[in-house]
């Protein structure tokens, strides 16, 4: 299907949104107004096609970023589908990385929410343009021009107003369109298939052109023509407008406001030609940069279908028990049953199909060329992250890096049919998520799992349980705490021994020194030739770092700590195993000796209280160690910023609700680690 299109015409975008925003729900309707859904499925009735998983339609709100393709006019738009939970910012930052624009969708009552601003400046840093929808037009409370100065203050954005809504709860009846000027209506009876344009009410005719004059006001600052135009009184056209107002959004410098009720069927159409009008092709966003894996020259990849391959892959999905990965091709081509190059794994992979993924069916590719965002069936061995290529021409597209898990919970298979599915399973979601980490305790015989927060773990809990059948008991969450040497330490060992049959020998001593909070894991070899020959290096390297890995005092990831190698020993029985295990050796000589303190992750909290609950919920977070940073009133709610111990934080949501007859809501992040 897409071969048809020219890549002038993709539109590759993501649909951003605090949760409840209504992004599913927004989602929905555009998948169901370009035809390819022949239903609207409500998320109430837990139908929605995006929300494929189980856990997603039980608890209503989306987790999986899921890439499907729908055409729009000449336009093919692909969407990913980004998650709106704190607890899933790395799969945000996952669709951001390979999204040209986006959609912000944002709550006509509540305007920017914490997590917007959350995503908002995730998107921020990787240069997106965006186009802001105003949904729930319709709900009480609905105030278009508060959610437009909340994008303003909030997001430090310049939202510029393309429409404005004809009424607001339930008089929401349509937009007038301040680009053409006209007004659009949208029939009931087809569940707003059908829509009409016509000419402006005469009771909104002054509003729309005191705002038609905000409109070419702001145009004007950032496009001379316009502004020479409009400041000579000059008619503008449409066009024109347009025009200029594509390339403002593609170079960041305005945000577009639509508005509409997604789930009253209006205000869909108009934002998909924004969409469309207005967001970025493959060709207006500037081209992929990579590293030569070997020589590390920088190299840039033009979408060009003739040029050489570089895709990303940027998600891992099991599906049916296959691995399907999603990639997005940058540039060059991939055709299915052929060979592309893994430059990580210095190796080949067979691919056996290219699908086209649209909300409920997959449509199998010849081939895919620069622009498409496709599921390729046949990768072994590559992983989230990975960039495939041609072994001529290698290149890493930049590697995407991901925070370490701050919160574990220790599980324990309830029979023996779940111990023996529990394996296959949690191997199966270490691959989708290289953000959960599986460990075994040495002493309890627990299978510890990892991850980035309470709602991470407790949804691959319940997926175990619902997609595998697989039941275990789980016990409290603990936080992840970090070790660190808090002075120089020294340590040597010599490892002497035979090993099936044949003898062994390394001398190794090593220092350990602390450095910075957030610096990791530094090695420098200060050893000669005669000392240690080069090949053993990275064997001693490897032994320490692993042992570092493994912790000392209570078993956590040792960090922020420089490694040297000091001084050393061989002769011609030694070998890279007798290096490893030696400086692994040294390494806990040195540590037995170090003087180690450990580190806790540290939150940055927002919450959302109205001013008769506000002391409550301050004292509740001194109570907790938290050091509140800030507050900020916000429309009868006060915003408390304020950092606090992880440890603290369990179970907050239950004590801020009681606290706040309910009231109160809030969002954390990580923030650093910093000593207990
Ligand atoms: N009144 C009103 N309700 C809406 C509108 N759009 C969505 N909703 C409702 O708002 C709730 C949240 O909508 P979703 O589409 O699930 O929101 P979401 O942003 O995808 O939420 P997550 O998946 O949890 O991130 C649902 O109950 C929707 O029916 C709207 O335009 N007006």
């Amino acid at each position: 299907m897409s071969k048809k299109k020219n890549i002038s015409q993709f539109r590759n975008i993501g649909i951003m949104a605090h949760i409840d925003a209504g992004k599913t729900t927004v989602t929905e309707r555009i998948l169901y107004y370009t035809g390819k859904s022949y239903k609207i499925g409500e998320v109430h009735d837990g139908e929605a096609v995006m929300d494929w998983m189980q856990d997603e339609q039980d608890r209503g709100i989306t987790i999986t970023s899921a890439v499907t393709t729908c055409e729009w006019g000449k336009s093919l738009i692909q969407i990913i589908d980004t998650p709106g939970h704190v607890d899933f910012t790395v799969e945000v930052e996952r669709a951001l990385r390979i999204l040209d624009g986006a959609v912000g969708v944002f709550c006509a009552v509540g305007g920017v929410e914490p997590q917007s601003e959350t995503v908002w400046r995730q998107a921020d840093r990787y240069s997106v343009p965006r186009v802001a929808f105003i949904n729930k037009m319709d709900r009480t409370g609905a105030d278009f021009f508060a959610a437009v100065r909340s994008i303003k203050e909030k997001l430090a954005a310049n939202p510029v107003m393309l429409q404005l809504p004809m009424g607001a709860e339930d008089n929401f009846s349509g937009v007038i369109d301040l680009v053409h000027m006209q007004q659009i209506k949208w029939v009931d009876q087809t569940q707003g298939a059908e829509y009409s344009t016509e000419d402006i009410a005469p009771e909104f005719e002054d509003i729309a052109a005191d705002y038609r004059d905000k409109l070419l006001e702001a145009i004007s600052e950032v496009n001379d023509e316009i502004m020479e135009k409009y400041l000579s009184e000059e008619d503008i056209s449409a066009v024109e407008l347009i025009s200029a107002i594509r390339s403002a959004t593609i170079s960041r410098q305005i945000v577009p406001v639509f508005c509409g009720s997604a789930l009253k069927n209006k205000g869909i159409q108009p934002l998909l030609d924004g969409i469309v009008a207005y967001l970025p092709s493959p060709l207006d966003v500037p081209p992929v940069k990579g590293l030569h894996p070997d020589t590390e020259e920088e190299l840039e990849f033009l979408p060009k279908k003739n040029g050489p391959l570089a895709a990303l892959i940027f998600k891992v999905s099991m599906i049916e028990g296959r691995k399907l990965s999603f990639a997005r091709i940058y540039s060059g081509r991939i055709e299915a049953g052929s060979e592309v190059f893994n430059p990580l794994l210095k190796k080949k992979e067979k691919l056996s199909r290219i699908l086209q993924m649209h909300a409920n069916k997959r449509e199998r590719l010849k081939e895919a060329t620069a622009g498409d965002i496709i599921g390729i069936v046949g990768l072994k061995d590559s992983g989230t992250g990975d960039t495939l290529c041609s072994q001529d021409y290698p290149v890493f597209l930049e590697k995407m890096e991901y925070e370490d898990p701050v919160i574990s919970i220790a599980i324990e298979p309830k029979t023996h049919a779940d111990q023996e599915k529990l394996d296959t399973v949690l191997e199966k979601f270490t691959i989708e998520d290289p953000t959960l980490k599986v460990s075994k305790d040495e002493e309890t015989g627990q299978t510890i799992l990892s991850g980035m927060g309470e709602l991470h773990l407790e949804i691959i809990i319940s997926r175990m349980l619902k997609e595998f059948k697989t039941n275990v008991n789980v016990g409290n969450p603990q936080v992840v705490y970090r070790e660190i040497v808090t002075a120089k330490a020294k340590g040597s060992a010599v490892f002497e021994r035979e090993i099936s049959g044949k003898s062994h020998y390394a001398s190794v001593s090593i220092s350990l020194s602390p450095l910075n909070r957030g610096e990791g894991v530094t090695f420098e070899s200060k050893v000669t030739q005669e000392q240690v020959p080069e090949q053993y290096i990275p064997a001693i390297e490897k032994g320490i770092r692993e042992s570092l890995d493994g912790g000392y005092l209570k078993g956590y990831p040792l960090v922020d700590v420089a490694i040297v190698l000091e001084d050393g020993g061989f002769d011609e029985r030694s070998s890279e195993l007798a290096f490893s295990v030696g400086a692994s050796m040294a390494c806990k000589d040195a540590l037995e000796k170090a003087s180690l303190g450990l580190l806790e992750p540290i939150m940055e909290v927002e919450v959302f209280v109205p001013d008769a609950h506000m002391g409550d919920a301050i004292s509740d977070l001194n109570a907790r160690g938290g050091k509140v940073e800030s507050i900020n009133p916000k429309a009868g709610i006060q915003v408390v910023k304020a950092v606090v111990p992880l440890a603290k934080m369990f179970g907050y949501s239950t004590a801020l609700r009681s606290a706040s007859q309910g009231r109160g809501t809030f969002s954390m992040q990580f923030s650093r680690f910093d000593k207990v």
